[in-house]
């Protein structure tokens, strides 16, 4: 008789995303996006950090402070990396994020052609960010929905 345990695929997918979550420098918030088409393959996978060539040890990982003083100015979030690191259209496909996307990914999903954002967080539902995110998504058509998701933590080397 096969295994009971098994994940579903959402899990699974949430799970990569929760994965690539890990390899982000962020101290404060780590968020992974894991992108997958019609044929439930995954398409792309990224998570927030500098754009090439911009050293996790030089910039700032600061939150607050003048524009050039704070990772705002410099990051990518996880959901462009997941776009642009796809070899293949994103076109139609859903995309698995540990976090709702800001208004600005939000852009770039819509405009991708992405049709639905699974998340699992939505620790920044009360802001202005957010309402104008759900504004742009009811207008196009992306459809949205939470996941009920317990955090996976890989952990290195356990004792
Ligand atoms: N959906 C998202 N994808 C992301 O990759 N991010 C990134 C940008 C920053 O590196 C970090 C948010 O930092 P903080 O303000 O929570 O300390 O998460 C943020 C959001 C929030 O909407
Ligand atoms: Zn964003």
């Amino acid at each position: 008789m096969k295994r009971s345990e098994y994940l579903s695929w959402e899990e699974y997918f949430m799970g990569v995303a929760s994965l690539s979550a890990q390899r982000s420098k962020d101290p404060n918030t780590q968020v992974g996006a894991c992108i997958v088409n019609d044929e439930k393959r995954i398409i792309s996978i990224g998570y927030n950090g500098f754009p090439r060539g911009a050293s996790d040890d030089t910039f700032p990982w600061e939150k607050e402070g003048g524009v050039v003083d704070t990772k705002y100015a410099y990051v990518v979030h996880a959901e462009a990396n997941a776009i642009l690191n796809a070899r293949t259209t994103v076109s139609g496909s859903t995309v698995y994020v540990t976090l709702f996307p800001c208004h600005e990914c939000t852009k770039l999903i819509i405009q991708s052609g992405i049709k639905e954002i699974v998340y699992a967080s939505n620790k920044y539902k009360n802001t202005e960010s957010h309402k104008a995110a759900l504004k742009m998504l009811d207008a196009a058509g992306v459809k949205y929905r939470q996941m009920e998701f317990g955090e996976i933590i890989y952990v290195k080397n356990p004792k």
